[in-house]
């Protein structure tokens, strides 16, 4: 991995789905570079691809077209087991439902992700401590999601996006689902987190208010990633 290439690089990255009617292109040659320390919101409307290109970003799927760099690595010529792997391990993503483990409580769903990527298990645990601590979250760490609040749930969400220290924050309205007041309070510390961290960031939002917040406004248009 250089240092000198950017956490994330889009290039000319495409996106058909197949549906019913037909091909539906949804990213037609985006381009998009994420520098170090860089707070991206991503801010189009319903239905034009924000969420593709957040998936696409994080590996999750592959282009039909262009190429995924991450830290430099063409994501494109590796292995699922290796996509996975820098996953893991520079990837974290908060959704706007926190899709915790119900079954689980807090401190376990942010230690989980770090015995995944080999982390033994009392430092996972110290660290899980820590970062649900710098949520507000301190004697809260035994509770199961379902006993947490809707802004509690999203904080442990944020922390274990961050669990295995990541370098890059790829985030889906991740204060969608709250209140507004919940959610400005979730977002001034998702950003102070990654602030602090010196991590780049992609942020689909649909507030302009929270977008305001971030270093850079991009938009899709025609499937491209215009400035907005
Ligand atoms: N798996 C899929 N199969 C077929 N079409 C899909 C699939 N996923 C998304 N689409 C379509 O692709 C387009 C872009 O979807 P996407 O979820 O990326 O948009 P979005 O900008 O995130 O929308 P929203 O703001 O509503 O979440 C939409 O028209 C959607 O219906």
């Amino acid at each position: 991995m250089s240092d000198a290439a950017p956490p994330l690089r889009l290039a000319a990255v495409e996106r058909r789905y197949r549906t019913e009617a037909g091909e539906l292109p949804v990213l037609r040659g985006a381009d998009l570079v994420l520098r170090a320390g860089e707070i991206v919101a991503l801010v189009a409307p319903s239905g034009t691809g924000k969420s593709t290109l957040l998936h696409l970003a994080g590996l999750l799927e592959r282009p039909d077209g262009g190429e995924v760099f991450v830290g430099g690595r063409a994501a494109g010529t590796l292995s699922d087991n290796d996509r996975t792997a820098i996953r893991r391990e520079t990837i974290g993503f908060v959704y706007q439902f926190h899709h915790l483990l119900p079954e689980f409580t807090a401190e376990e769903n942010v230690v989980l992700p770090q015995l995944a990527a080999g982390v033994a298990r009392g430092a996972a645990r110290d660290r899980a401590g820590a970062l649900l601590a710098s949520f507000g979250l301190a004697g809260r760490e035994q509770h199961r999601p379902g006993r947490l609040s809707g802004g509690e749930q999203q904080r442990v969400a944020i922390a274990r996006a961050l669990a295995n220290a990541p370098r890059i924050l790829l985030a889906d309205e991740p204060t969608g689902n709250l209140d507004v007041g919940t959610a400005g309070r979730v977002f001034a510390e998702l950003l102070e987190a990654v602030r602090g961290q010196g991590l780049a960031a992609l942020i689909a939002t649909h507030n302009p208010e929270l977008a305001a917040r971030m270093d850079r406004v991009v938009t899709l248009r025609d499937g491209q990633v215009a400035e907005a």
